[in-house]
């Protein structure tokens, strides 16, 4: 069955929690799932699992301080991921108009530079509209395992 692993980035838990429903809806269709609170190079490029971004965004359209290492340790080493599997689910406020979920853009760009390979579209949570994230992940979610699987 299928690995997953998950890179959260969150400042006040809300993309933690998430991550961590995502982890017990899919344990719970027995996929093998890793949540990586403070996750390191070394998290994916010591294997070839599918990769689920769940990161908040912070200051000004930024990566929260716990996923930032990865993300510029990504930028600045740019391992190659050829065709490797990803998603991005961010959470976000629309009261920051530019800079909303800007976090997901940078996660996505920064795979992409390393030629991973984009499954679904980007799930923007916006915390305006809910105040359970995790109620608009796990449906996403379900329709991104099975895109994956195929
Ligand atoms: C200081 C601060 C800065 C924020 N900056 C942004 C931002 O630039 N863009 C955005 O879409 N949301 C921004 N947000 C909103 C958070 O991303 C949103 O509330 C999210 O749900 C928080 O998730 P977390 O609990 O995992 O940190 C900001 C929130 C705070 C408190």
């Amino acid at each position: 069955m299928t690995d997953i692993r998950i890179l959260v980035g969150s400042v006040y838990g809300g993309a933690l929690l998430t991550a961590r429903a995502i982890r017990q809806a899919l344990e719970n269709e027995g996929y093998c799932v890793q949540v990586l609170e403070n996750p390191v190079l070394d998290d994916i490029t010591s294997d070839d699992s599918p990769l689920l971004v769940c990161t908040s965004t912070t200051g000004q359209g930024e990566v929260p301080g716990n996923l930032l290492p990865f993300y510029v340790a990504l930028r600045e080493q740019l391992p190659q991921q050829p065709g490797r599997p990803f998603g991005i689910i961010v959470l976000g406020d629309s009261s920051y108009g530019d800079t909303f979920c800007g976090a997901g853009t940078l996660m996505e760009e920064a795979l992409y530079e390393t030629a991973a390979r984009k499954v679904g579209d980007t799930l923007r949570i916006d915390a305006l509209e809910t105040q359970e994230p995790e109620s608009e992940a796990l449906p996403w979610v379900r329709e991104w395992i099975a895109a994956v699987s195929i």
